[in-house]
């Protein structure tokens, strides 16, 4: 069994005033298999009453066989506990940084059970999608919501940190990382068109996730422009760019958000594109879709159509993201100390709020439920 592999890491809580009330953070991720055999249990998990095809599952299932059954989610979520810790030491301040998953070990209430054990009473929540959607958002306020009410008596008191897709350090981040990726195509970046990607999300999910604030699709939007306008700055010119999705699953005939990476890919050959920056401002790391669609497949896409393209890395561990999500940290607590800390962000869109507003984020709008959810109203 390769279950135990990558345990759950505890602290003892957390004193320090620029925390406080926190006595720790748990950073709470998706999961990923760490061997062949943990594939298709991680599968079933991802997928319970999802409805997707069991044709998609043997290919996803294979994406993950490509790797030899292992997801790198796994070690990219330990480097960014540590890189987290690393940056609060650094700042002098003593917050135990622990990890939990939705799908897989660690799982989310074994890590809060043993963070318990330690004497942790109150935790700071930092859910590693950068966009709010039911997905990114909703769906992990239920899983949290799901692990209290197991935990029972023995439940730590859980907040749960805003969307980042806006932080000065992650926008910053992935400017840092398309410049990289820019420098190594021949001639630089200058000329080069931006293609940033994300993950597709049945047009149903988009359009609930734009009910109480502004959408899934306009969040990338507003990271799009604000990182073409740093970039602009910086060359002197406009810069071309367009946002693609990638990732698809689902029933065929039920729309998601286009155009496909490689769609679109095909459709810049054909406008005259002969080269691109591949920016994949919709994940934190290099995980599956990353690895797999971005790396393998719509690379490929841009060989055969003659494009010249560069992949830029995700934000992953870069100084500016962990610097943004330590200062998102210490500016929460000084919130619920009661002092004024403004949330810093950069774009149009502001701050979203610390507790989501009711009926935020469903699968489906107009979909009540009822299953709970922390860090908002039950609807
Ligand atoms: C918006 C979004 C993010 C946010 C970006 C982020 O958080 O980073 C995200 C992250 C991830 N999704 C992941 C894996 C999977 N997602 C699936 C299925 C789905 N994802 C969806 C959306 C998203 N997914 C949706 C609407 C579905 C359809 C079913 C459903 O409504 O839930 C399936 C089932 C098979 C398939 O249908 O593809 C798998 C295996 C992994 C782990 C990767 C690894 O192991 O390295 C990660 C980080
Ligand atoms: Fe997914």
């Amino acid at each position: 069994m390769t279950e135990n592999a990558l345990p759950a890491v505890s602290n003892p809580p957390s004193e320090h005033p620029a925390v406080l009330p926190y006595d720790a953070l748990l950073v709470c991720s998706f999961g990923g298999p760490n061997g062949t055999e943990d594939v298709i249990p991680f599968l079933r998990n991802v997928t319970r009453g999802k409805g997707i095809p069991e044709e998609r599952l043997a290919e996803v299932g294979e994406h993950y066989h490509h790797f030899g059954g292992r997801s790198p989610i796994n070690e990219q979520n330990l480097e960014l506990v540590a890189a987290l810790r690393a940056e609060l030491a650094s700042r002098g301040v003593s917050l135990p940084v622990v990890w939990g998953n939705r799908n897989w070990h660690p799982y989310t209430v074994d890590t809060l059970r043993d963070a318990r054990a330690f004497g942790v009473g109150r935790v700071l929540t930092l859910v590693t999608s950068a966009y709010a959607s039911y997905s990114g958002s909703r769906q992990y306020r239920e899983h949290l919501a799901a692990t209290v009410a197991e935990l029972g008596a023995d439940a730590p008191q859980i907040d749960i940190l805003r969307p980042f897709f806006n932080d000065p350090g992650f926008v910053a981040a992935n400017l840092a990382a398309i410049e990289e990726a820019g420098a190594s195509l021949e001639g630089g970046i200058d000329g080069a068109h931006i293609l940033y990607v994300t993950h597709s999300i049945p047009d149903t999910m988009q359009d609930a996730s734009a009910v109480t604030g502004p959408g899934y699709r306009e969040q990338h939007e507003d990271v799009r422009a604000a990182i073409d306008a740093a970039l602009g700055a910086r060359l002197g010119a406009p810069v071309a760019s367009s946002l693609a999705y990638c990732s698809r699953s689902g029933n065929p005939a039920t729309p998601w958000l286009e155009p496909d990476v490689n769609d679109h890919i095909e459709e810049l050959a054909a406008a005259g594109v002969t080269k691109i920056v591949i920016a994949p401002i919709g994940f934190i790391s290099d995980h599956m879709e990353v690895a797999f669609d971005l790396d393998v497949e719509a690379m490929e896409t841009a060989g055969e159509h003659g494009i010249a393209a560069a992949r830029a890395g995700t934000v992953g561990v870069r100084p500016e993201f962990i610097g943004g999500l330590v200062d998102m940290i210490l500016e929460r607590a000084a919130r619920e100390r009661g002092e004024d800390a403004q949330a810093q962000t950069v774009g149009d869109l502001g701050a979203f709020p610390d507790v989501a507003p009711a009926g935020s984020c469903r699968m489906r709008h107009g979909e009540v439920t009822g299953i709970p959810v922390l860090a908002g109203p039950h609807d």
